[in-house]
């Protein structure tokens, strides 16, 4: 750990049980001074993150039509979510991490890496175990579920190799806010889902093209993420949209993209006549237009994680709705 601290990490020397669990977490202002290595590794691969991965498994597997409440289906999609959130997850946070670690040397000096918590050696191990623990899962996976074509596995190492674009240069496709933000929107809301699809059914194009369409609201979501790094972004030339458009008007496109595609997403369910799906997913829209009016809107800045925290529940019931809609459709 550095000897000096910096004023985030002096103005909370003494962690509360609250900062603490931020901390293991992985989330934004976390306790510093994390001593044990298993902690601080779980805090590098930010398990707050691993939901929406999770989720994604439970819509795919909702949206095939052939999930069963079976022992062996219930084993099946819990290797799933442990492929896609801890190891999947974990691995490409990590890896990010690692990548970003003088982009968070500015804006979040108290992470893992830039306050020296953990050696880079340490680091690159715990990406390649988990990148291989994944890799090996998907084959399983495969295996287990009779496929012929090792669709998860292909689906696991392209999310690797996505990762890896994403985070790392030459590409860095988080250097530009719409490449990289939808690269995550995708990623976090097709991949897992095309995942948990392809274990109990056939994957086919609507299920691909539906998915990478409310991706776009993914991108939504993932723009509110980039309120937190403004000025640090702005340093290093990433080219986020609230550095490219400015705060006011990143806020509104970010809010109009979630709102959009998923009032789409709904139509499609009406044009399949899955008019009450539709409905709810509609109605699911509505207290995210809320908490973005309440809050987002108003200050960004301030507001990004309370925004998210109140209307993303709203957004992840909404994909199961459709999940069960696309199922119920087969
Ligand atoms: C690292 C990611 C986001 C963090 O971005 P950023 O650096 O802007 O934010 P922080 O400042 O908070 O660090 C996520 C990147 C996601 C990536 C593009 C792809 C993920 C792939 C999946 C994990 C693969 C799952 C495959 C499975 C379902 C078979």
């Amino acid at each position: 750990m550095s000897d000096s601290p910096t004023p985030e990490t002096s103005s909370e020397a003494i962690p509360n049980s609250g900062s603490k669990t931020r901390q293991l977490l992985g989330m934004k202002g976390a306790a510093p001074g994390e001593t044990s290595i298993w902690k601080i590794r779980l805090q590098l691969m930010k398990p707050i993150t691993w939901i929406p991965l999770i989720w994604g498994v439970v819509c795919g597997a909702a949206s095939s039509g052939g999930y069963s409440w079976t022992l062996e289906d219930i084993l099946k999609a819990a290797a799933c979510m442990l492929l896609s959130g801890p190891l999947m997850a974990g691995y490409t946070q990590t890896l990010n991490d690692f990548y970003d670690r003088d982009l968070d040397a500015i804006n979040e000096p108290y992470r893992p890496i830039p306050s020296g918590a953990i050696s880079i050696p340490q680091v690159v191990s715990q990406i390649l175990i988990l990148l291989a623990a994944g890799i090996g899962l998907a084959y399983i996976l495969d295996v287990w579920a009779g496929h012929e074509f090792p669709m998860v596995t292909v689906l696991c190492i392209g999310g690797a190799f996505v990762s890896y674009i994403y985070s790392a240069p030459p590409l860095k496709l988080k250097k530009n806010g719409w490449l990289g933000n939808y690269a995550l929107g995708a990623s976090y809301i097709a991949l897992p889902w095309w995942a948990g699809h392809a274990l109990f059914g056939e994957l086919n194009p609507t299920i691909v093209v539906l998915t990478l369409f409310y991706s776009l609201a993914g991108l939504g979501i993932a723009i509110v993420n980039d309120f937190k790094s403004v000025e640090g972004d702005r340093q290093l030339g990433l080219q986020s949209l609230p550095v490219m458009f400015g705060v006011t008007t990143a806020a509104w496109i970010c809010v109009l993209m979630i709102d959009i595609f998923q009032a789409g997403v709904a139509l499609y369910l009406i044009s399949i006549k899955q008019n009450l799906y539709a409905t709810i997913l509609l109605l699911l829209v509505i207290p995210q237009i809320t908490f973005q009016d309440m809050y987002f809107i108003r200050n960004p800045l301030e507001n990004d994680v309370k925004y998210q925290a109140s209307a993303q529940p709203f957004l992840v019931l909404g994909m199961l709705v459709v999940g069960l809609a696309l199922g119920h459709a087969v």
